[in-house]
């Protein structure tokens, strides 16, 4: 028949291909574009001559009656459309894979790698080496050795060449990551390529063959084809997330990019002397996410959905508003208290208010006002991009939080309540999480949509701040024990009093039905909140929409959990949302963005 070639691609190869794309669409931004297409592109042009070359050469052939007729260079169309969708499958299966990686961290072997690494390498490129001469011994020596020579020598020159360009960076990448893509589909393949053998619809032609069979009647030389070039494939990606990841994580060498990376600005990335990457700025990136991981399960799941320098400036905002909030949580005194919060000003003043043409030293302030530990978040928040305002008024939540502490006083009568009704609860809210909203807004849209309209920019502002608010009201339910602990209570003094409670009561008793009563209460606010400021997340540019909607509604799962549950799970205190739950809705949150 005909078609026999063509069914195989629609029974094997287009399904799966159409079952990856609706699993990585939403993660896809256009960078992966312009790799899946480069990829393909370069595939398709280092496959054709090959193939065809072993096809006039009767390597392989073709029944006349399982093709449908058209060919290049004596390949028919079926076989050139395998080049691509090969290439897609493949491709597919590395991103999905990869997503969750920060690629940045993984620039830090560049120069000076572990001593594993360097050999690594080392080993790797005198493998490929070795391979491609065995090859192409095999070639001329002719004769049954000839398929599988010519594979040899054909793949593994661009297997080296890739290798020796982004080697380091692939041995620092987590084994499944680059592993999984190359064996998963290779496996599916060889199980295609075994079937199609048997069925007859392409043959190896005895004599230039082995003759022996991995498995089944599937020759070793088919069976090293597709490792071979779904290796190609994920080294090839890998060299493209490496030179991104260049261009995302040095504003000092890229000062600006394009939603999508230029092919030029890759160019311009692998060129770059290595001594010109900034590792200590790697190094800060690092401490960022373990800041991130450490501190806060929700953003963490929810960052690897961003891409680029989005991501990037996110983490270092997480960063930063965690430190500062650290500082000021485990201060001993109040006078600890206002000396962080004064320097926290400071730190602002100097990057916001001072002479821009006597640039302060800000890399000594830093280095002489806070801890070691503190330097990186703070020398790497993107405060260029940011408004300083919600900044200073982060801070000054910070400070509503000491009030409650009295810092070990003898006398309770000193102790302080601040949120004494439900607007000081509103306020405080606005300060340490409306602010936060409205500077995620600013990362977003200085990185996808800087010529926004102002007065989209200026819902998006006004909701971001109502939904920081919702997400804190969240954050204070969860949190009513550990903060009765600390000495805390953040639910409102007029709302203790209708229910016949003081602060104290809470501080002594956080739990019960009453507690639970104004548990809810809390929490249909925050749910009132979070319904008039979701829709306005639509106008969110769309790279940046899924994932943000993700991370907004990861968080407001502990809300729901909170609602639906009288027990819940709690983890040092806090309730918690399966990690099942957590990832269902971060998936339903960027499958219908
Ligand atoms: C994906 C990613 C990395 C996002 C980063 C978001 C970010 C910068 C969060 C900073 C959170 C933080 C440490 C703020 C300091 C004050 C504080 C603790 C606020 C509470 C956050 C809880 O964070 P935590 O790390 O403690 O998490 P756990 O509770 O331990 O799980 C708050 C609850 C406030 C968080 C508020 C936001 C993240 C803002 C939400 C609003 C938006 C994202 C804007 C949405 C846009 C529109 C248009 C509605």
């Amino acid at each position: 028949m005909a078609y026999d070639y063509a069914l195989v691609h629609l029974k094997f190869t287009i399904p799966l291909a159409l079952f990856l794309t609706a699993i990585a669409y939403p993660i896809l931004h256009r960078t992966h574009f312009l790799q899946i297409t480069s990829l393909v592109v370069l595939s398709f042009v280092a496959t054709l001559p090959w193939d065809s070359y072993l096809i006039r050469n009767k390597i392989w052939s073709y029944p006349p009656d399982t093709i449908i007729g058209p060919r290049l260079y004596g390949i028919p169309m079926e076989e050139l459309f395998f080049f691509v969708i090969q290439t897609y499958i493949t491709s597919l299966f590395y991103i999905i894979l990869s997503k969750p990686l920060f690629h940045p961290l993984y620039l830090q072997n560049q120069r000076n790698p572990p001593r594993w690494i360097a050999r690594g390498k080392l080993i790797g490129q005198g493998i490929l080496i070795a391979l491609t001469l065995y090859g192409a011994h095999l070639v001329r020596a002719g004769g049954p050795g000839t398929y599988l020579g010519l594979i040899m020598a054909w793949a593994f020159p661009f297997a080296l060449l890739t290798f020796t360009v982004a080697g380091r960076f692939i041995l620092s990448l987590p084994l499944p990551s680059t592993a999984l893509p190359v064996l998963l589909p290779t496996i599916y393949l060889w199980l295609v390529d075994e079937l199609a053998l048997g069925r007859g619809t392409w043959a190896i032609e005895s004599g230039t063959k082995l003759g022996f069979c991995l498995f089944g009647v599937l020759e070793i030389e088919e069976a090293t084809f597709f490792l071979a070039t779904n290796l190609l494939i994920v080294f090839g990606l890998a060299v493209f997330d490496q030179y991104l990841a260049v261009i995302f994580a040095f504003p000092h060498l890229f000062p600006t990019v394009p939603r999508s990376p230029t092919p030029l600005m890759l160019v311009e990335s692998r060129l770059l002397d290595k001594s010109q990457y900034d590792l200590e700025r790697i190094a800060g990136l690092s401490d960022a996410v373990l800041r991130l991981r450490r501190k806060s399960r929700s953003f963490y799941l929810a960052n690897s959905l961003f891409t680029g320098r989005l991501r990037i400036d996110l983490i270092l905002l997480y960063s930063f508003c965690r430190l500062a909030d650290d500082l000021v949580d485990d201060s001993q005194s109040r006078a600890e208290v206002r000396s962080w919060t004064a320097k926290l000003n400071k730190f602002l003043d100097l990057h916001y208010k001072s002479d821009p043409k006597a640039k302060p030293d800000m890399d000594l302030y830093i280095t002489e006002a806070f801890p070691p530990s503190a330097k990186s978040a703070l020398k790497y928040l993107p405060v260029a991009i940011l408004p300083a305002e919600p900044l200073y008024q982060l801070i000054e939540g910070f400070e509503m939080d000491s009030q409650f502490d009295d810092y070990g006083k003898p006398s309770s009568s000193d102790k302080v309540f601040p949120i004494t009704n439900e607007e000081r609860l509103n306020r405080y809210g606005q300060c340490v999480a409306g602010t936060v909203g409205e500077l995620c807004v600013a990362l977003i849209i200085e990185h996808c949509e800087p010529d926004m309209p102002a007065a989209t920019k200026q819902k998006l502002r006004a909701a971001s701040r109502q939904m920081g608010v919702a997400l804190q009201y969240v954050n204070i339910a969860r949190d009513i024990v550990v903060d009765a602990e600390m000495g805390r209570v953040y639910l409102p003094t007029t709302w203790l009093k209708e229910a016949g409670l003081t602060p104290e009561d809470v501080v002594a008793r956080p739990s019960g039905p009453v507690i639970e009563k104004l548990r809810r209460r809390l929490l249909t606010e925050a749910f009132k909140l979070y319904a008039e400021a979701r829709p306005e997340m639509d106008a969110i540019p769309s790279e940046a929409r899924g994932p943000m909607i993700g991370a907004v509604e990861t968080y407001m799962e502990i809300g729901r959990v909170l609602r639906e549950k009288d027990e819940f799970t709690l983890r040092k205190g806090k309730a918690t949302v399966p990690a099942w739950r957590r990832l269902r809705t971060v998936l339903a949150a960027i499958y219908t963005k």
